[in-house]
């Protein structure tokens, strides 16, 4: 890196997420009672001034008198000030230091406060250009000290002017004041800085704009603590995600954009392009075909439990790890079957209507406790086991039938076969999973295999049951009630109609696919799906993907990340070590997974390596992607 570049970087705003002078005044005026009205009017000034519009001199000194502030409110400004720096300033200590010759904090704010933060991240002393307080004998601060360029108007380009920096000047700032400097011909290059604010007549004018510090480092090829910067990453979320992951993806800095419901393949195939991370429910489907139109593609996120709606394999084969959240709305669930069994026994959904029609039908017929019943519950899953522990305690005798060997959960009675179960059981519930194997494994067959006058519920997935064959059943009296929550054809949004011949039929429930639709398991699975999305982006970890090899690492300090997805054939591995040896290359640490297809490997290097590494390492044969995290 030649000496010749320098980089003026703003405090407020930029540096922190914060100004310094709000913050100050939430302290000196903490228990007065205008206190939020002088807030706002400070706040007020900050804008004014930071967006060019007022005079920023006499913006200052009434800020200063509204304050009210005092020297030892300080100590716990600044300590405000250390948890409220920039997340990617953070991030980038390391270029901070390194370039701290070339590196200038150029602020209209105050130096009592900027240097204990800034020289932390190696900024130095010599470099920081701020203004200072004047203070009354009693420590009371009382104005700054007008003599400082950076007190007047204009004042950051008079302050450029006298450093007269011989080489490239870039400089980086989320206000207004920061783009004059550019203006008035002092620095090569402006970059508005929106981590923390937006300023829209400061981006109006910005001929860059970096969201972060790593896009700012990123686009001048500088030394960055991650491979790409965040706000590059972008997230798609379909159908009505919880609000929370749209919170958690942002605060990660990257750029999200939500729509309520679901899209056609072929909506979808237009608008994958350039998502990075694609969020989804049950309705969406990634297919082979939707992948194909995506260029940045790195995950996939089911944020609900079923992943059927999504080639697996596919995506395996493209490199992209699929996540789901296997228990947030398991509860959810098993209470709305508890409920619908209790319901459907009590023969609830006709005298419910009946009343809607004003008719009073009070009788004991049909009606039935469901105390001592037998529950047949087939697919023993995490919903099927939880629901056989709720159904027991309600007296129930508890059936199951599923096919893999499961742990029977307390006095529950495995079925060795489907129909075993259904000759057995007064109420059947179905919990599978809807693996393609499964459409219409419940037809006319199964009906006919059940109790005459037993209940029937599925609250699993759509294709596994033959609607045809339940209406049949339902018609004839075979079956005496259902609760169907899932449909081969479901309305991809709620302005679309309901269409199904299960409509207007006795004693049976309809609900539209909200098994998992509480509140809580919706914020659950918004922490959930995310937290491993980023997990994997940051430190390559796989743990609980549904079609990746699963690695769970630590990350490490003072080392590069590499993580390489290929094809698994024998020979790989020898040829990326080859390469890193052809590079001499330091190997810390490497963990190869693989399954059936493909492999999954993580090296951690030393601190050095050559840009021809990358190179070398994309070239191994069979690669699928080849990425460096840190
Ligand atoms: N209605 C809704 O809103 C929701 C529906 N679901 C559906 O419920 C399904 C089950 O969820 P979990 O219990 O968490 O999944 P899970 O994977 O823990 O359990 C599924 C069980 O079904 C068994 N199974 C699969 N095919 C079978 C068959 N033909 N016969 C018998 N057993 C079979 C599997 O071996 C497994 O034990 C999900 O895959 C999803 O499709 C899940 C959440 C919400
Ligand atoms: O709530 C949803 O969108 C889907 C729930 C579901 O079917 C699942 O979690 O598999």
């Amino acid at each position: 890196m030649s000496k010749d570049k320098y980089f003026i970087i703003d405090f407020d705003s930029t540096f922190t997420k914060v100004e310094a002078l709000d913050e100050l005044g939430e302290i000196s005026l903490n228990g007065a009672p205008d206190k939020e009205q002088i807030l706002q009017e400070v706040k007020r000034l900050t804008d004014s001034a930071m967006a060019g519009q007022s005079s920023f001199s006499e913006g200052l000194a009434k800020r200063l008198a509204l304050l009210k502030a005092h020297q030892n409110h300080l100590p716990q400004l600044i300590s405000r000030l250390k948890e409220n720096v920039s997340q990617s300033v953070r991030r980038n200590k390391e270029f901070l230091t390194q370039f701290s010759d070339q590196i200038f904090i150029v602020s209209s704010g105050f130096k009592e406060f900027i240097t204990p933060i800034v020289t932390e991240y190696g900024i130095k002393e010599a470099n920081i250009y701020a203004n200072t307080f004047r203070y009354d004998e009693q420590g009371n601060i009382t104005g700054f000290d007008t003599e400082n360029v950076l007190s007047l108007d204009k004042g950051k380009i008079k302050l450029l002017e006298s450093l007269a920096l011989a080489g490239d000047v870039y400089v980086l700032g989320d206000g207004y004041t920061d783009y004059e400097i550019k203006e008035a011909g002092l620095a090569n290059k402006f970059y508005a800085f929106t981590e923390n604010v937006v300023r829209d007549n400061v981006v109006a004018k910005a001929e860059h704009i970096a969201p972060s510090l790593d896009e700012f480092l990123y686009q001048n090829k500088l030394p960055m603590a991650i491979s790409y910067p965040k706000n590059r990453i972008s997230v798609l979320l379909l159908e009505n995600i919880h609000p929370k992951a749209v919170e958690m993806f942002r605060r990660e800095g990257y750029q999200v954009e939500t729509i309520s419901g679901a899209l056609s393949e072929e909506e979808l195939c237009e608008k994958i392009k350039n998502v990075s991370i694609l969020g989804i429910r049950s309705k969406t489907h990634v297919t082979r075909k939707v992948l194909e139109h995506a260029n940045r593609l790195m995950n996939v996120g089911a944020f609900c439990i079923g992943t059927n709606q999504i080639d697996l394999d596919a995506c395996l084969e493209a490199g992209i790890p699929v996540f789901n959240a296997p228990y947030s709305n398991t509860r959810s669930v098993v209470e709305m079957a508890i409920g619908e069994i209790i319901m459907l026994s009590r023969g609830i959904p006709d005298k419910s209507s009946k009343m809607h029609q004003s008719e009073w039908d009070k009788s004991a017929a049909g009606s039935f406790e469901v105390r001592d019943k037998k529950l047949g519950i087939v697919g023993y899953g995490n919903i099927g086991a939880q629901l056989s522990v709720l159904a027991e305690a309600m007296g129930m005798e508890v059936y199951y039938y599923d096919i893999v060997e499961k742990l029977q959960l307390g006095n529950a009675r495995k079925c060795e076969t489907l129909h075993e179960l259904l000759s057995k059981v007064d109420i059947v519930t179905l919990h599978v999973d809807g693996r393609p194997e499964n459409k219409n494994m419940f037809g006319a067959k199964e009906f006919a295999a059940m109790k005459d006058g037993a209940l029937f519920l599925n609250l699993s997935r759509g294709h596994v049951v033959e609607i045809e064959a339940l209406v049949e059943s339902i018609k004839s009296g075979k079956i005496r009630g259902a609760g169907v929550d899932v449909f081969p054809e479901e309305p991809a949004t709620n302005s679309e109609p309901f269409e199904s011949e299960l409509r207007n039929l006795p004693n049976v429930i309809l609900t539209p696919h909200i098994g998992g639709s509480t509140l809580e398991a919706q914020e659950n699975i918004a922490n959930f799906v995310p937290s491993r999305i980023m997990d994997y982006i940051n430190s390559g970890n796989t743990y609980q993907s549904v079609n990746f090899p699963n690695i769970q690492l630590p990350e490490l300090k003072n080392a590069h990340r590499l993580i390489h997805i290929h094809a698994n054939v024998p020979g790989v591995l020898a040829s990326i070590n080859q390469v890193l040896a052809n590079n001499h290359v330091n190997i810390l640490g490497q963990y190869l997974k693989t399954n059936e297809r493909v492999g999954y490997v993580i090296t951690d290097i030393d601190k050095e390596y050559d840009k021809q590494v990358v190179n070398d390492m994309k070239q191994v044969p069979h690669t699928i992607k080849f990425r460096i995290l840190y």
